[in-house]
């Protein structure tokens, strides 16, 4: 009824969103119970940004785990599948080893689109493949490519030997190696994770592949171009920045609500959690710690800024980047040797209606894996040994969590808490969140088996269900729920009484005594004093109680009534039945058979001296029935009917009937 199709906000009944009911009020943390970052006096001089990051840089009031104070409830969301920026049919292409000569022939979007077979209420993993070009070292040794594209987002992996089967892949979209960074932006699927992230979801962006498959490119582009401050229109831009551009233009879109984004960048190195905003001189690893209240990790004391324009995030990039560790070894002279995630956290403060403001807590993280190595082909020693292990040991645990996760029917424990990489990234596998994988891979023979395992890695992860939720205030978004929800059985009840031509009034009925919530006005709902909001929620309570019993009412009186009405129009069509019978009778007949015609009363009487003759007739018959006898056309049967002015008229068997002919 009204509470099943309730939902919190406008835009999200629009596009199907289902809604998950809030969770009873808690009480606002204690300052306590907030994670503290560190003050920006503290911090000046302690990093290479410039002023204006400095600037930004404050005291977050951020609680563990993404929601800013109070409490969070959620309500439920959208299918990727419904995302628009995947359509074009036209994108599909044909080519092999990425010889496409179009631009659109760079992209190849399956039709055969995962998503379509989850129910409203789930959502998988949303996984695209990036295939990379050629580098020139490879094109100088005169590597071979192995890869093919033949469309429907497939990937043909060719093996080593041609008497082995190629192995086939599918996924929602496969880039050949001509897509540029601007496709990757519009046909990945990132528009509608920012678009969410927006409108209070939890979402997360990663790229995985071995080592230098492309990963740092897709997302920041080619090593340098971020750090020398390059416009952020620059051909080779990667999400990153492009993403920061769509994500201020849809906050620009919404003058309706208020907007506060705050960003942080850490890495994961060797295990450890270094702030890339505050690495201090001793690159002093933070704690990642498990919040009751949020019920996720978090890292403790991690430095946010409150980026109010987009050169603020391009700031934040900026400095990341130039504080994360890289490294060189022999397949990439830029690896990076830490994952690094990027989180930009987006308050959103709206209007739900005219008497109550509400807030939600959407997220975007970006998250740039180190590659996968095997450590011979690396020429790995000492350090970046020691980095390759912790590397391929973070990553072996994201692989069995991601197994795990999809594995539905067996899951078991999921080891989040075997790194720190796993750790920071349950929320985005495990269930709250909306996930996009990017996997990353080579076109090259040399590269087959890596290749494979990230694909396979890939197919996994495409089973991973999650249910994406918004984070809202728990205050907030009870009292709007109860608002909704006695504005949906009003309107429910009033029309059922309109169509029932009930009349009943609040003003003269058993409701009149009943209290109902004053109007507050918009922004004050916060100035109220505990017991008056208390109060407040109690009337919503108790009108919202008192709706239902009179929508219970109202409903059982509707049923009563529709099944009158059915059996008042079962009759009538046995009449009419009856009537048309009669109609299709010679006349003469009907006037010396009075039992035919429906509206006599005689016929009953007649009926009954009928059946004593008709005795008589069978005894005094030419000759028995016999089974070649042609059936007699039999009336329909009576209805068995409640209404006492069913039963009343019998009409005769097709015995008689057949008598009377003979
Ligand atoms: N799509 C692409 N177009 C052009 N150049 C690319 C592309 N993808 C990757 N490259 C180039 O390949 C090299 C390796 O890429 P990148 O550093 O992004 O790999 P990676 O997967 O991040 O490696 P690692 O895990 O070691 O950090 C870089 O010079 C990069 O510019």
């Amino acid at each position: 009824m009204a509470l099943k199709n309730l939902q919190l906000f406008q835009p999200m009944n629009s596009n199907g969103y289902q809604h998950r009911q809030a969770g009873p009020m808690r009480a606002p943390p204690t300052a306590l119970s907030r994670s503290l970052s560190k003050s920006a006096e503290t911090l000046i001089g302690t990093t290479r940004c410039g002023k204006e990051l400095r600037s930004r840089k404050a005291r977050s009031t951020e609680q563990p785990g993404g929601a800013m104070a109070k409490g969070n409830s959620s309500t439920a969301l959208p299918n990727l599948t419904n995302n628009s920026n995947w359509d074009g049919d036209s994108l599909r292409s044909r080519s092999r080893n990425g010889s496409a000569s179009s631009r659109a022939g760079s992209v190849d979007r399956s039709t055969r689109d995962s998503n379509t077979t989850l129910n409203s209420d789930e959502d998988n993993i949303n996984v695209v493949v990036r295939i990379r070009p050629l580098s020139e070292k490879e094109r100088k040794s005169g590597e071979r490519e192995i890869l093919e594209f033949p469309g429907n987002g497939q990937v043909i992996c060719h093996a080593k030997n041609p008497g082995q089967r190629p192995k086939v892949f599918s996924y929602n979209v496969v880039f050949e190696p001509l897509a540029t960074q601007e496709d990757v932006l519009e046909y990945s699927g990132i528009k509608r994770l920012l678009e969410m992230a927006v409108e209070g979801f939890s979402c997360t962006a990663f790229c995985y592949g071995q080592t230098g498959s492309g990963k740092t490119h897709t997302l920041t582009g080619p090593p340098g171009l971020v750090e020398s401050g390059a416009s952020p229109l620059a051909p080779g831009q990667g999400l990153v920045i492009r993403s920061f551009v769509y994500l201020f233009q849809l906050i620009n879109e919404r003058p309706d609500s208020h907007f506060v984004l705050k960003a942080s960048f850490l890495e994961i190195y060797n295990e450890k959690v270094i702030d890339l905003l505050n690495p201090g001189s001793a690159r002093k690893p933070l704690q990642v710690r498990w919040s009751k209240e949020s019920r996720g990790f978090y890292v403790e004391n991690l430095f946010t800024v409150d980026c109010e324009q987009l050169d603020d995030l391009f700031a934040v990039l900026e400095e990341g980047m130039r504080n994360r560790a890289v490294g060189a070894h022999a397949m990439n002279a830029h690896s990076s040797r830490s994952h690094t995630v990027l989180s930009v956290r987006v308050r959103r403060e709206l209007r739900a209606d005219a008497s109550v403001n509400c807030s939600t807590h959407g997220k975007i993280n970006f998250v740039d894996l180190a590659g996968s190595e095997m450590t011979k082909r690396t020429h790995s020693t000492g350090k970046t040994l020691e980095e390759a292990n912790n590397i391929n040991r973070s990553l072996m645990v994201l692989g069995y969590c991601i197994a795990q996760l999809s594995d539905g029917k067996k899951r078991g424990h999921i080891p989040y808490r075997d790194s720190k990489l796993t750790k920071l990234l349950a929320d985005s596998l495990s269930g709250n969140g909306v996930t996009l994988m990017i996997a990353c891979i080579a076109p090259t023979k040399s590269n087959l088996s890596e290749t494979i395992n990230t694909l396979r890695y890939a197919a996994r992860a495409k089973k991973i269900k999650s249910k994406p939720i918004v984070k809202m205030d728990a205050r907030d978004a009870l009292i709007l729920s109860l608002k909704r929800e006695v504005e949906a059985l009003q309107a429910e009840n009033q029309h059922l009484r309109t169509a029932l031509h009930v009349q009943t009034d609040y003003s003269m009925d058993t409701y009149s005594h009943r209290r109902t919530p004053p109007q507050i006005e918009p922004n004050k709902l916060y100035q109220l004093p505990r017991s008056e909001l208390v109060d407040l929620v109690q009337l919503h309570m108790d009108e919202n109680s008192a709706l239902r019993k009179e929508n219970t009412e109202l409903f059982t009186v509707r049923d009563q009534l529709l099944r009158d009405q059915e059996l008042l129009s079962r009759e009538n069509e046995r009449l009419l039945k009856k009537m048309e019978d009669v109609n299709t009778m010679p006349k003469q007949r009907n006037a010396r058979e009075p039992w035919l015609c429906p509206f006599s009363r005689q016929p009953e009487r007649f009926s009954r001296e009928r059946k004593k003759k008709d005795k008589k007739d069978v005894c005094v018959s030419d000759r028995p029935s016999s089974p070649q006898d042609p059936p007699t056309e039999k009336l329909a049967p009576e209805p068995t009917p409640t209404n006492p002015t069913f039963g009343q008229i019998q009409p005769p068997t097709p015995h008689q009937t057949t008598a009377s002919t003979e």
